[in-house]
């Protein structure tokens, strides 16, 4: 079983609002296809923002801390995602992916410490039929916050856990989590070791950008993979691309 996500900067151009990067979803989407071919039963996708829904959540001033009890904003946060994913499903269905939405803010809520709780009797069921769910970050109800936003990050590490996932990966704009001189680190096994080359993201981000995105895996025990576009279909096959978090 493989959590997959697709990141926001990769399938959307994430500085441009609400703007498709329709080639790399195109290049993502066959790599998913192929894998599919070759023989890969289980996988969930989950995908983030990029362009859609880090700006709309920033101009309402939500992030996944900060919350509103607004139901226009809510609405307006869910719908960009909302229009995202049913571009991510139209390209997995073009090429017979039998893919499925799951819409986290109909499904999951943070408690009043904002732990996460996504119910995943649905996904589990969709699997053993042979669909493909795939999630995306969102906007969920939030004990004593209104609601804040989830990142496509924190539900693949709630995911793997309670899936039991076998391979963790996320696919991103960079081959990998970068050191100062660009190259890629190999492997990440402490958050300060790496602290000082971690930023957020180039474009607007309400989740952290990869600074958010090492926490996030490092809390998780299973390990992970952060690689680029081009190494989706070999992380897909069985190798290990880019960086490991462990
Ligand atoms: N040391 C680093 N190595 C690599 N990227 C870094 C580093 N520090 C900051 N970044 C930024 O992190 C970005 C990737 O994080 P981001 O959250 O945008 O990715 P994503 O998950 O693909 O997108 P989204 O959050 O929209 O789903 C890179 O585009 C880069 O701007
Ligand atoms: C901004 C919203 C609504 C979701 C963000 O998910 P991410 O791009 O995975 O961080």
């Amino acid at each position: 079983m493989i959590v997959l996500k697709l990141g926001g900067s990769v399938v959307t151009e994430k500085d441009r609002p609400e703007t498709l990067d329709g080639e790399a979803l195109g290049r993502a989407a066959d790599a998913i296809a192929a894998a599919i071919d070759g023989g890969l039963e289980d996988l969930v996708v989950v995908h983030g923002g990029g362009s859609f829904g880090h700006h709309n959540a920033s101009e309402h001033g939500v992030s996944t801390t900060e919350g509103t009890r607004d139901a226009t904003a809510v609405l307006d946060i869910h719908g960009a995602m909302k229009t995202l994913n049913q571009f991510v499903l139209g390209r997995l269905l073009e090429r017979d992916v039998q893919a499925l939405p799951v819409h986290p803010f109909s499904a999951a809520a943070r408690d009043d410490e904002g732990e996460l709780d996504l119910p995943t009797r649905q996904i589990e069921t969709m699997l053993a039929e042979g669909f493909v769910p795939v999630l995306h970050g969102d906007v969920i109800a939030h004990a004593g916050a209104g609601a804040t936003v989830v990142s496509g990050d924190e539900l693949v590490a709630d995911l793997a856990r309670t899936l039991e996932a076998d391979r963790v990966g996320l696919c991103s704009t960079v081959p990998g989590v970068l050191d100062e001189e660009d190259a890629v680190i190999d492997r990440i096994d402490e958050f300060d070791a790496v602290a000082a080359v971690l930023g957020a993201s180039d474009a607007t981000d309400v989740t952290g950008g990869m600074a958010g995105k090492v926490r996030t895996l490092l809390a998780l025990e299973a390990e992970a993979a952060i690689f680029g576009l081009e190494a989706l279909e070999p992380f897909l096959e069985g190798e290990n691309p880019g960086t490991t978090i462990d």
